[in-house]
């Protein structure tokens, strides 16, 4: 970590009209203007705007209660620029030094990527020719995922990247990992001794960490189909909670402490071969079906832009192990898929029963301890005690503990992105992912691919509207385990 000084900064944004920019950019520029962040933005992509039709986008893009909206626009400006060309770069020399000088932002420079991952390296590389890149102030490069389709394409595009820029100066941005409650695992972990006394395979039967959407492909069929669940959703952002959940204490909280950590969960998570893939990972598509209003689904085949005989998966169930001496024997359950009952991030840690409770009489009813770490939409947590019943049944009853984070401090809370932009300015890439987590976690992955080709692994099916494949329950209950139902904080 380092300095919380709000340091001036030009913006170049990639990628500025487009979905993410729209949905979830603009408003986390917003919230960091209202918190006295000074920046200017060029928005950049290929079709037409004016700086005035631009800020009409992100007018319409803002939350409906965003007031004092007039001096924040007027910070944006559009120029068109195609990445493949390497002249639209050079045009923007000029406009950029101008602005610096104009609002006095001491040449410090953000350039977002939010565009496409064909494009990231040649973008790094224009920037660097174009001489963008080189400014007397600081510069950073914000780089959106998926960071390659594999280890190999990966460790391509990170070579590419480090012609232009320095690890240090390469923000991959997992926007989990700028969540309010991601961020408070480690709080939680490190802070309450209760915890971490009892962190160990000891005394926590298993993890589970499901991530659900109720949304489909939406209009990013394209990018999905040859993408999939599991390079979608588990390469980064499961990998980066299972990292959270299982690592070791970081001797200080200074950035590279933390990633040395997590990097040495990745590499001690087991990877997957064709003899043992099909019994530790299940794959699954949605089949039309029902919200639980009784609105019907389409099946993922029949979404637009998506092949009729499409084999990818939506939907991603797994059981990994840590082979080191706190976790070894203790499985992490991982889920998340498409079109699913309810949008939903959580975490569940199952503490292991006592051997033995004289007590009571009904001791086979008494449930595990659960802590359940509520990421969103809910945001807190619940621990699942037992306690007597009132009165003389002799009897346990099951209660929670809670902790809602939504009710506090309203006026602090940030989105994720938000925080992560913040954190980038101050030159905090803590919560950002360090080049080699992202590749043992592709190491991961690509042993769990290979494996699905060489067993040829169909997908099973799930209707819409579900909690995915009857196989995703199955794959538990081999072990013993079973999914617990989604939990809520009310
Ligand atoms: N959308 C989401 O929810 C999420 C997206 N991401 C990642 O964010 C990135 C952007 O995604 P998203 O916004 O959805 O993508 P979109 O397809 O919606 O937007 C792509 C943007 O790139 C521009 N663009 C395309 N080709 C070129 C080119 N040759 N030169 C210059 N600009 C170009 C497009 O504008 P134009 O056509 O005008 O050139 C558009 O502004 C991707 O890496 C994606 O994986 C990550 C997490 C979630
Ligand atoms: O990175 C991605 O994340 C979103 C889910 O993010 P969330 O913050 O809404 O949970 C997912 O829809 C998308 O497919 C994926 O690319």
């Amino acid at each position: 970590m380092t300095e919380t000084t709000k340091e001036p900064v030009l913006i170049f944004l990639f990628g500025a009209t487009g979905d993410l920019a729209r949905r979830k950019l603009y408003s986390a520029l917003y919230r960091l203007y209202k918190k006295d962040q000074d920046f200017a933005v060029i928005g950049l992509a290929r079709r037409a705007h004016t700086d005035a039709t631009f800020r009409d986008l992100i007018n319409d893009s803002l939350p409906s209660e965003a007031g004092q909206r007039k001096h924040f626009l007027e910070r944006f400006y559009y120029r068109r620029l195609d990445i493949t060309r390497p002249e639209s770069f050079v045009q923007l020399k000029n406009f950029s030094d101008e602005l610096d000088e104009r609002y006095q932002l001491h040449g410090n420079r953000i350039f977002y990527l939010s565009l496409a991952p064909a494009h990231f390296g040649l973008a790094a590389k224009h920037l660097k020719e174009s001489g963008l890149a080189t400014t007397p102030g600081w510069k950073r490069l914000i780089i959106e995922k998926p960071f390659g389709h594999d280890l190999q394409s990966s460790k391509e595009l990170n070579e590419s990247l480090l012609h232009a820029f320095n690890e240090n100066e390469i923000y991959r941005i997992d926007h989990y990992l700028g969540k309010e409650m991601v961020q408070n695992i480690e709080v939680l972990r490190f802070a309450n001794p209760i915890f971490e006394a009892v962190w160990n395979r000891r005394y926590i039967s298993n993890v589970q960490i499901t991530l659900s959407e109720t949304l489909g492909v939406g209009e990013r069929a394209n990018y999905y189909d040859q993408t999939g669940a599991l390079l979608d959703m588990v390469q980064n952002h499961i990998m980066q909670l299972l990292t959270l959940v299982a690592m070791e204490p970081p001797t200080r909280l200074e950035t590279d402490d933390v990633r040395y950590e997590k990097v040495k969960v990745l590499k001690a998570v087991r990877p997957m071969n064709e003899n043992n893939v099909v019994e530790q990972i299940v794959r699954g598509q949605y089949t039309r079906g029902m919200t639980p209003e009784r609105k019907k689904l389409r099946g993922y085949l029949d979404e637009e832009n998506i092949s009729s005989a499409s084999d990818t998966e939506t939907f991603v169930a797994a059981r990994f192990l840590i082979d080191n001496y706190r976790w070894s024997g203790v499985p992490f359950y991982v889920r998340t898929g498409k079109r699913m009952a309810e949008k939903s991030t959580q975490i569940v840690i199952q503490f292991k029963k006592l051997p033995k409770n004289p007590y009571f009489h009904n001791v086979n009813h008494v449930g595990p301890n659960l802590l359940v770490i509520y990421i969103s939409p809910d945001e807190g947590l619940s621990l699942k005690l037992n306690v007597k019943e009132t009165g003389e049944t002799g009897n346990t009853i099951p209660i929670s503990m809670k902790f809602r984070n939504n009710e506090l401090a309203m006026e602090n809370m940030q989105d994720a992105y938000e925080r992560l932009m913040a954190d980038c300015i101050k030159g905090d890439s803590t919560n950002f992912t360090r080049w080699d987590e992202v590749a043992y976690s592709w190491e991961i992955v690509d042993s769990i691919v290979d494996s699905w080709k060489k067993r040829r692994v169909p997908v099973d099916y799930y209707e819409a509207g579900t909690m995915g494949p009857t196989s995703s329950d199955e794959l538990l209950e081999k072990y013993g385990h079973r999914w617990w139902p989604l939990m809520h904080m009310e």
